[in-house]
């Protein structure tokens, strides 16, 4: 049995549970991985000169032993995030390590501390097989996974999965990622492809837009309301072109934050009004790598009071990390919420902390997004309220040069890797629903 034969089975509009439930599983698979002994070859290069297109591999990889209340999923495409840009610059910290210690853990974890680690957060596919204990979902059935792998075994986690001791980003911090043709994922994990959607569409929004809901709309995050002006950084990239649609479909106004033309138009097309080009207004936060310019954060905020009618902002959608955190503090609004999920310029932020307390501003940690949140941001996705923001399609060899594009900034919106499926298109259950969509659904391709 091979991975074409469990194709033919999805292609087939005559396939039954029963026939998948049938099919004998293949021994090995192709899958995106990095190799252990190769977590050095960056050694010395700034994290700008570390290219993925070295460090990514496509390899054929053993399937992995299926245990219980888990899945077997053939990937028919997933999407490029920013952590796998991570683990092939191996920063801030080779995934190894998370690998290593996880398979500490149990007998069932230890297959995952692997010599090669198959990364990826994102799928969209065909449910192959499932373990012991799985009833909600049955071989055959069109899925897609979000990315939280938590234990459940502590209370901790009870309230908000994400506070679970042994919480986990699944194709970050776990084995069998989702840039493969098949994945191991925990049947929670699961849930309904929008039908509307393509293989590669509905694999796109996952990470990003369940990590966008919470930090933007859920009460863990900003709880965002009508009217809130939201400063969204990166509007048209991964994160940001989910948060500018959820601040547009909730009757906020969102203030767009980008690096080119091109961009801005994006924007506008999405519905959007306030847009700044920080490229062509050439803000410069800091002097030099240690002195901030405040002068700056001004001139910033200035920007945004035109932009706004003379108000300031309510939510800062922040991500870009210690380049702009301390202009995003400045820029708040007396009371307002400065909304954290990263650090893509640096970790270590610096701001001016009387900004914070004399003005009564609050920072929040946001991470991923709890079960709920990720079944409440796909439910969006399935309605048609929310939109992919897939931009370009490459192969699964061409994985490497997809994670260089997104490291570089070169890319729009999302980038899809097609695993399974031959060719883009397919997988389309409701073509009413998508030609009702079918502007939004393209609103990024090919630009
Ligand atoms: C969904 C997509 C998401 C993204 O894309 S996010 C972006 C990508 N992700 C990242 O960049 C994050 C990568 N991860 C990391 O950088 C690290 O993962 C962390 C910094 C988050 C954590 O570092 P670590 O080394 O894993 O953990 P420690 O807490 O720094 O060290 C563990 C040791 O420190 C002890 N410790 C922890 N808290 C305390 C405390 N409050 N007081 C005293 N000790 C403490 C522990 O016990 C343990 O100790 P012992 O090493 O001996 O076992
Ligand atoms: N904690 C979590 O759960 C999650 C964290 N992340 C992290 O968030 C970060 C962004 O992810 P994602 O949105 O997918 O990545 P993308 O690269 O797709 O988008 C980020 C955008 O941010 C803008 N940007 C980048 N650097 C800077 C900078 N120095 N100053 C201002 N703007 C900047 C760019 O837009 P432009 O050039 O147009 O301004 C870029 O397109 C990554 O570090 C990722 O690891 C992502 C998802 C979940």
């Amino acid at each position: 049995m091979t991975v074409k034969d469990i194709l033919a089975a999805i292609q087939s509009p005559d396939s039954t549970s029963e026939d998948f439930a049938a099919l004998p599983l293949p021994e090995s698979y192709r899958a995106i991985t990095v190799h252990k002994d190769e977590t050095e070859m960056f050694a010395g290069l700034a994290t700008r000169d570390k290219d993925p297109r070295k460090s990514i591999h496509l390899d054929e990889v053993p399937l992995p032993e299926l245990g219980p209340g888990e899945a077997l999923v053939a990937v028919m495409a997933s999407s490029v995030n920013y952590n796998s840009v991570w683990t092939s610059i191996f920063e801030p910290l080779s995934t190894f390590g998370f690998l290593e210690r996880y398979g500490r853990t149990s007998d069932l974890a230890k297959r995952h501390d692997l010599p090669y680690h198959i990364i990826g957060s994102d799928l969209a596919g065909v449910v192959l097989r499932t373990g012991p204990g799985v009833n909600a979902w049955q071989p055959g059935d069109e899925v897609v996974a979000h990315c939280l792998s938590v234990e459940l075994e502590s209370s901790d986690g009870h309230n908000d999965t994400m506070l679970d001791p042994e919480q986990r980003i699944w194709g970050f911090e776990t084995n069998f990622g989702g840039l493969a043709e098949i994945a191991l994922v925990k049947s929670n994990q699961l849930m309904p492809k929008p039908d509307h959607l393509s293989w590669e569409e509905a694999a796109a929004p996952g990470l990003v837009n369940s990590t966008a809901y919470r930090q933007l709309v859920s009460r863990n995050g900003a709880a965002m309301k009508q009217g809130d002006n939201v400063l969204i950084w990166g509007a048209s990239g991964g994160l940001g072109s989910y948060a500018t649609q959820f601040a547009l479909a909730g009757g906020a106004n969102p203030i767009c934050v980008v690096s080119s033309p091109q961009k801005a138009e994006i924007c506008r097309s999405m519905g959007a009004e306030a847009i700044i080009d920080r490229n062509a207004e050439g803000y410069k936060f800091w002097k030099d790598e240690n002195t901030q310019d405040p002068k700056e954060w001004k001139r910033f905020g200035k920007r945004i009071r035109e932009l706004t009618g003379g108000e300031d902002i309510d939510i800062v959608f922040e991500h870009p990390g210690r380049e702009t955190f301390g202009a995003s503090v400045f820029v708040t609004r007396k009371g307002g919420t400065i909304t954290t999920c990263a650090s893509t310029s640096g970790y270590m932020h610096e701001y001016d902390n009387r900004y914070l307390w004399m003005s009564l501003k609050r920072i929040i940690g946001s991470h991923f997004a709890n079960y709920r949140e990720a079944w409440e941001a796909n439910r969006l996705i399935a309605k048609g309220k929310i939109h992919p923001t897939l931009s370009k399609v490459y192969s699964l060899e061409d994985t490497g040069q997809a994670a260089f594009d997104v490291h570089r900034n070169l890319h729009q919106g999302k980038v899809g890797v097609l695993c399974m499926a031959p060719e883009e298109g397919l997988g389309v259950r409701d073509e009413a629903k998508r030609a009702q969509h079918i502007d939004a659904i393209n609103r990024f391709r090919n630009i």
